[in-house]
């Protein structure tokens, strides 16, 4: 039975591709994070092939999953990368990925990140406002360098999705709003060491309609007709990420093709080069974290699955409520029971879900906690001093460690006690 393209039940066991997962979770200790190269592999090929009528550079964002070996893999098959920090632009260059495919996105670009940006002749920086501008250009000029820039706007559009994940509204700090953005343009074609090349735009995360896309792309067409008519010679449309994934069984998120014959409709006839930075729609659906019961404790109102994941490798239930399937990584019972799952982390915020049915489940079970590849791994922390969960990566029939569990002495080591102490 298959439960999502490259996840499927063989003897009743969950396996990614043709690698059992209890098998792995033999050699690796729970949790651990189980990323399919192939479905990795096969999402950046439905937007290679979704775009192929057009000129367009597919930016990953590097920020969804930074595993060198997932930045390997999209290197290797000639992605570029959008970044937001000196950090994710040395992970993306070590990995392969050529600066010329490197686009810097962020509000809060630092005079030590924009001059790390210029040595190493990145392709553009998104420019998030006015100040921003005027550094980059200050810099740019003492440097000697030109820095290809282009403004992301704020549509002030509401793209259907989780507040915290929401950006192109005008109360996010996101962007510049486009009814100002004009005379910004003006502003940055007057300064030295700016070369204006570009539009960018990105409205959330994880939208499951393409509407709020359309509209948004409608008022950046136009307001790129205006800046041409101006005299600015854009020639390169960022259209950001954004494009949501199935969570839920029933949900059906509108696939690759769509959302590119949506840009070509209301971006195409203005002959530029189109960027797109798709982060979860490129690893979201790859990922499993794997986890292993340690209690059932049955409460007097609830009954919990205590696994020995919690919060600090995945956030996204305690911090957006987030909805993610859970499954037994061998489905041996049929017999279903309700069950809040947590984590082992002192917060009531630990909790992956309430009150789900699930197949009984005993101590000892492994669970796996499907859609993890994205805004799993990057968002963990070592609060409870626990242990980063490491990464798996399986390709065929085989599987290789791409992230080893730190040790304690790793993390304890970090902190130093002052001698005065
Ligand atoms: C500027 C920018 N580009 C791209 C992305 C990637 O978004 P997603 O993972 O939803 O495709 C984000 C995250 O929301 C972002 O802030
Ligand atoms: N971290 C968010 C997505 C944020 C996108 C970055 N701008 C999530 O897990 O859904």
């Amino acid at each position: 039975m298959k439960i999502q393209p490259h996840i499927s039940y063989k003897d009743n066991t969950m396996h990614m591709e043709q690698v059992s997962i209890t098998a792995i979770a033999k050699v690796i200790p729970t949790p651990f994070y189980c990323y399919s190269a192939s479905a990795i592999k096969d999402c950046y090929l439905d937007y290679k092939n979704a775009f192929s009528q057009q000129d367009t550079l597919i930016c990953y964002a590097v920020k969804a999953n930074s595993n060198q070996a997932i930045l390997a893999l999209l290197a290797n098959l000639g992605a570029g990368a959008d970044v937001v920090s000196e950090g994710e632009i040395r992970r993306a260059l070590k990995a392969g990925i050529s600066a010329d495919k490197i686009v810097f996105s962020g509000v809060a670009k630092k005079e030590s990140e924009i001059i790390f940006a210029l040595n190493n002749n990145i392709l553009q920086f998104n420019v998030e406002s006015e100040p921003e501008l005027t550094l980059i250009s200050e810099i740019a000029s003492k440097l000697n360098k030109v820095a290809a820039i282009s403004i992301r706007v704020n549509p002030n559009v509401c793209a259907n999705t989780h507040a915290k994940i929401t950006t192109g509204k005008s109360e996010n700090k996101f962007g510049i709003p486009i009814a100002k953005a004009r005379e910004v343009y003006k502003y940055a074609a007057s300064l030295s060491g700016i070369k204006v090349q570009g539009v960018d735009v990105h409205i959330g995360s994880q939208l499951t309609d393409l509407q709020p896309f359309e509209q948004a792309f409608a008022k950046v067409a136009e307001f790129t007709t205006l800046l041409k008519s101006d005299g600015h010679d854009i020639s390169v449309i960022d259209v950001g990420g954004g494009l949501g994934i199935d969570y839920d069984e029933n949900e059906t998120p509108p696939n690759k093709d769509a959302y590119a014959a949506l840009v070509n409709k209301q971006l195409g006839h203005l002959n530029c080069k189109i960027i797109v930075e798709p982060g979860r729609s490129i690893v979201g659906n790859s990922g499993v974290l794997v986890s292993t019961v340690v209690y059932v404790k049955k409460g007097e109102e609830r009954q919990f699955l205590i696994i020995d994941a919690g919060m600090n490798d995945l956030i996204r239930p305690s911090m957006y409520d987030a909805y993610h399937q859970i499954k037994p990584i061998n489905h041996t019972n049929d017999k279903t029971e309700c069950y809040d799952v947590v984590g082992p982390v002192c917060e009531t915020g630990d909790t992956f879900t309430k009150n789900r049915a699930l197949p009984t489940t005993q101590a000892g079970d492994l669970v796996g906690i499907l859609s993890c590849g994205a805004y799993g791994s990057v968002m963990a922390s070592s609060y409870n001093t626990r242990l980063a969960a490491p990464e798996v990566m399986v390709q065929d029939d085989h599987f290789s460690v791409i992230r080893a569990r730190p040790t304690y002495d790793d993390i304890i080591n970090q902190d130093t006690i002052p001698e005065w102490l």
